[in-house]
């Protein structure tokens, strides 16, 4: 099927660049997707922790995934480049602000012709890039061998296969389309954009703003309040990514609206789980050494703030969230001040 597209070949070899909820989820996707389509692939995950690749070995990732069962195409690896090896596609599901010195390492044996696929939802701190553009700069790829996946996709949940949508983007429609066809599972229905930075920018402001609804939470704060800030979230989002030139009806979608809601609403969150802590009197320290997992918009909330005032585009959200963080506001005071601010239309 997949061959049909751009001539490439059907999608057989894939390295999976980091065994954590997503990187293993994601696997398990591709896999449950061949087995459905009755195609052939072979799904090699690098991971860094000896248990956790001896774990995968019998079709368990039992620190991130519980008793989930894996599809038996996915072997894993501690070995970068055995994942890597004639890999057609190269999907990276690493911390955000670990991507750049990871794929550097790894860079000389990326083959050629792979497309990479990131999976991340942060912004690299000091550069405020997006992971494409950070794929791009190291890998110096061309832009239809990258692309992003994004949605409401709370690892968990798809790896006990309730179904879910999801968004590929690539500036090439055909290289979307190659990649939307190989995860396409019964539980997993991905969605085709050519609007990358539109799907990223969703994926990394949800982040800091379900900080902020988690801080609301913590408060014992009422759905009113939630459904404002994911509300007005939703339009300092659009505000930045219209800036940086993605579509409007990006925002609307399952990379904007729908993984903001999904990550605001669920406890599975990380990022929700995070702002609670901070929301019950925790300082950003002890919320980073409760997570056991990567909570993105901790270290991504700085440089969407960066971002955002270099644009000129107001993000009164995300700069309360940013002095929680830094501990110059406390918690107590950012309802008070956010809604102390100069009445406006609510369309600007
Ligand atoms: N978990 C989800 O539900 C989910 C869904 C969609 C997107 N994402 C995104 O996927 C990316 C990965 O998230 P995850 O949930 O798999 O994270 P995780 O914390 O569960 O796992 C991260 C993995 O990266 C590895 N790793 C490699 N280098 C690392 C380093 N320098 N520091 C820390 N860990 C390192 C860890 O060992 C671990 O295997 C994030 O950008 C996240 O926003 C996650
Ligand atoms: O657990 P979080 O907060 O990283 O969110 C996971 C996914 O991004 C939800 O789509």
């Amino acid at each position: 099927m997949a061959a049909e597209h751009q001539g490439r070949e059907p999608l057989e070899r894939i390295a999976v660049m980091g065994a954590g909820s997503w990187g293993t989820t994601f696997a398990k996707v591709l896999g449950d997707a061949a087995e459905h389509h009755g195609s052939r692939r072979s799904i090699r995950l690098w991971g860094r922790s000896p248990e956790v690749v001896a774990d995968v070995a019998r079709h368990r990732n039992t620190r991130y995934l519980g008793d989930i069962a894996l599809p038996a195409a996915i072997t894993a690896t501690l070995d970068p480049a055995e994942a890597l090896e004639g890999a057609q596609l190269v999907v990276l599901a690493v911390p955000a602000q670990s991507l750049r010195a990871q794929l550097t390492a790894w860079s000389a044996h990326v083959p050629r012709g792979a497309v990479v696929l990131s999976l991340m939802k942060g912004l690299e701190l000091g550069t405020d890039k997006r992971m494409s553009e950070v794929i791009a700069e190291v890998t110096s790829l061309p832009a239809e061998q990258i692309a992003v996946l994004s949605g409401p996709n709370l690892a968990m949940e798809i790896a006990r296969s309730q179904p879910t949508g999801a968004v590929v983007a690539c500036t090439d429609h055909g290289t979307a389309q190659w990649i939307a066809e190989a995860c396409t599972a019964p539980y997993f229905r991905p969605y085709m954009s050519t609007d990358v930075t539109g799907v990223e920018i969703g994926g990394i402001v949800k982040n800091v703003i379900a900080l902020a609804v988690g801080i609301c939470e913590g408060k014992e704060m009422g759905d009113n309040t939630k459904a404002t800030v994911i509300t007005r979230g939703l339009a300092e989002t659009t505000r930045l990514a219209v800036a940086l030139g993605a579509d409007l009806t990006t925002m609307s979608g399952l990379a904007g609206l729908g993984d903001l809601v999904a990550t605001c609403s669920s406890k599975l969150s990380r990022n929700h789980t995070a702002g609670r802590l901070l929301g019950q009197g925790l300082d950003a320290e002890a919320v980073g050494a409760r997570m056991t997992q990567v909570a993105e918009g901790i270290k991504s909330a700085p440089a969407v703030l960066e971002l955002a005032q270099r644009l000129g585009v107001d993000m009164p959200i995300t700069a309360g969230v940013v002095a929680v963080l830094r501990g110059e506001l406390p918690v107590g005071k950012l309802e008070p001040l956010l809604l102390a601010r100069q009445l406006k239309s609510e369309g600007d």
